[in-house]
This record gives C-alpha cells, sequence and structure tokens, in this order.
C-alpha cells in the first residue's frame, strides 16, 4: 500500500525553512507536494510566501504544531491526505521542538497512511557566527538532534563551529557547496534515522510581538525604528506600504544580523503594516518595540 511520504524541515528562527521548501516546491522532480507550515507568530506569513509554489497549503499559526497544536497538524495531515499528494513537506516554526511533530506523524490514527521519510534541520551558518552561543540553547540542540541530517545555509561554518557542530554526529551538508540534497529529503534518508530522546523542550525563552499598522509608513521613520529595535531581535517578518508609494507592498525579512525589503505580491489585508517581531524574553521589551515602531506612523 501506497503511504505518502513526509518530510519534516526543523532548524532556528530565520535559519532558512520557508526558503528551501520553497525551492523544493519549484524544483524539476514533478512530484505534487502539499505543504503544513506553522510560523511562530499569530500573523501566517510562510504560508502566503508558500502559496503559490505548493500543491496545497494549511498554515497553523497562533501556537506550536509540537505542543498546543498538536490536533491540529494532525486534523490538517488528515485533510491533506485527502488531496492524495506525492509528499507532504512539514516546516516547523523556529520555536518547536521537532520530538512533539515526530509523535503526531507516529499516532495510530495515521498509521499506514504516511511514513516520515526525512528530518532536516537548517544550521544558519551566518546566526552561529555572530551568536555561536545558539549552540548551546536547548531547542537549537533538540532541532539539530531530532534531525536526521544538518542542512548549512547561508554561508559555511568555520572549521571550530564545524567541529562544535560534529559533536551532534549528525551528516552536515552545506547547500552552499553541495546544493539542495534532493535525493535525501525526497526518500533516501530513513536509513539515517534513530529514535529521538524522549522529552521535550519548550520555546519559553522567545516571545513575540504581532505589531500592526492601518496607515502606511514614513520610511526614515522605520528605518530608525528598526535600528533602534534591532538588538532586541532575532527575527522579524512581515509586509510594510510606505507613505511616499502606498500602492506598492513590500516583505520585510530579518534574521540575525540582516534586514531586507523586497517587493511583495499584492495583499488587501495589509493597508499599512503587518509585522512579527521575535526575541529572546530576557531582553525583550513588547511596549519599548511598539512604541519606536508607532514612531514610524508619524509623517512629516
Ligand atoms: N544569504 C542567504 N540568505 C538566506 C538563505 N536562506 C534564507 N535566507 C534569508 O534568510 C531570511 C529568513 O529566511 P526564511 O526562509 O524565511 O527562514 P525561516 O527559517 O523559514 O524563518 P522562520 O520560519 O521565521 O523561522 C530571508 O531573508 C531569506 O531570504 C541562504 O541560504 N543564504
Amino acid at each position: 500500500m501506497f503511504m505518502t511520504p513526509v518530510v519534516l524541515i526543523t532548524g532556528f528562527l530565520g535559519a532558512g525553512k520557508t526558503t528551501l521548501i520553497n525551492q523544493l516546491l519549484r524544483g524539476d522532480h514533478g512530484l505534487r507536494i502539499a505543504a503544513i507550515v506553522n510560523d511562530f507568530g499569530a500573523i501566517n506569513i510562510d504560508a502566503a510566501l508558500l502559496a503559490d509554489a505548493a500543491d496545497s497549503v494549511i498554515g497553523l499559526e497562533n501556537g506550536c504544531i509540537c505542543c498546543a497544536l498538536q490536533g491540529d497538524l494532525l486534523r490538517s495531515l488528515r485533510l491533506v491526505l485527502e488531496r492524495s499528494p506525492d509528499l507532504i513537506v512539514i516546516e516547523a516554526s523556529g520555536g518547536s521542538d521537532p520530538r512533539g511533530i515526530l509523535e503526531v506523524l507516529s499516532d495510530p490514527i495515521l498509521t499506514g497512511l504516511l511514513r516520515t521519510d526525512a528530518v532536516a534541520a537548517l544550521v544558519d551558518a551566518e546566526d552561529l557566527a555572530a551568536a555561536p552561543q545558539r549552540l548551546r540553547d536547548p531547542l537549537w540542540q533538540a532541532q539539530v538532534r531530532a534531525a536526521d541530517f544538518a542542512l548549512i545555509s547561508k554561508g559555511s561554518l568555520s572549521p571550530g563551529l564545524q567541529a562544535q557542530l560534529a559533536m551532534f554526529r549528525k551528516p552536515l551538508i552545506s547547500l552552499q557547496d553541495q546544493g539542495i540534497p534532493l535525493a535525501l529529503l525526497l526518500g533516501e534518508s530513513g536509513a539515517l534515522r534513530k529514535a529521538p530522546e524522549p522529552g521535550r523542550v519548550t520555546a519559553d525563552h522567545l516571545a513575540s510581538l504581532e505589531w500592526e499598522s492601518p496607515l502606511p509608513l514614513d520610511p526614515e521613520g522605520f528605518t530608525a525604528a528598526l535600528q533602534e529595535i534591532a538588538p532586541q531581535l532575532l527575527r522579524a517578518k512581515g509586509w510594510l506600504r510606505f507613505a511616499p508609494a502606498p500602492g506598492d507592498l513590500h516583505l520585510l525579512q530579518l534574521a540575525g544580523q540582516r534586514a531586507s525589503l523586497s517587493p511583495a505580491p499584492p495583499r488587501s489585508d495589509v493597508t499599512g503594516a503587518k509585522l512579527v517581531l521575535i526575541g529572546l524574553r530576557e531582553s525583550f521589551e513588547p511596549e519599548e518595540l511598539a512604541r519606536a515602531l508607532d514612531q514610524s506612523r508619524r509623517i512629516g
């Protein structure tokens, strides 16, 4: 009997999971791929970024599919299976411990319907170089430990970091040098799998804020606000319009040290701005962040 293969993509905030899945969906493999994505914040940005490329996309927001949303994930999987895709890709939020998701995938209700083919962890080379303490983050470690292999994004790891990562005993694949390992992602990595250690790490050390503006922003005010708040942020993403040309929608991406704005396809639900900001709880001040961003609404 055919069992639908499932690929789980995990990795820390901003490591490149959505980017990888987009490339996978658009690849020249002829497969009908369904995607299930889970954003850390309440605004479902990843689902929108993948919507054009997948056979079907289900976005699960406002919670984590490794714990609070386990039931939603199970329902989504059953819904997606009705469409008989060739492959299901699940993007775990950067705040998930993949063990909770693997638990759902082995739920007896799904027995005989799907099989977990690959668990890949994205490892952000830029982020590790700038913040090597990430290697000690229990959530980051849980994501790498649960994976069959690690995909290194955003450049190469220094020899020192490579040696530290080697302690996790996972095959390391450089996306920059080796490209996307389609064979591993599409079915040949099951042999690498070992049962994950029991337990679950939570994302209690992370905090998030959803910030919206009904009005377009002042570009200079926004740039100044972003510079001011950047030290508190691990990740920010969302859509923006600026006052001089409110017809143009922009996608903001901030991951680690890098921020970018790019043109985004039209959306009628964003008249000004819709952003999700994520940081470490110990240094994350939502009121302060909102106050700084509110300033960028003031034009002139
Ligand atoms: N230079 C470079 N940038 C990348 C690469 N992969 C992703 N990015 C950029 O990193 C940012 C975050 O990428 P995403 O794919 O959204 O990361 P993510 O892991 O899905 O993020 P979350 O779901 O928010 O945790 C975006 O600005 C991407 O364009 C890469 O291999 N190289």
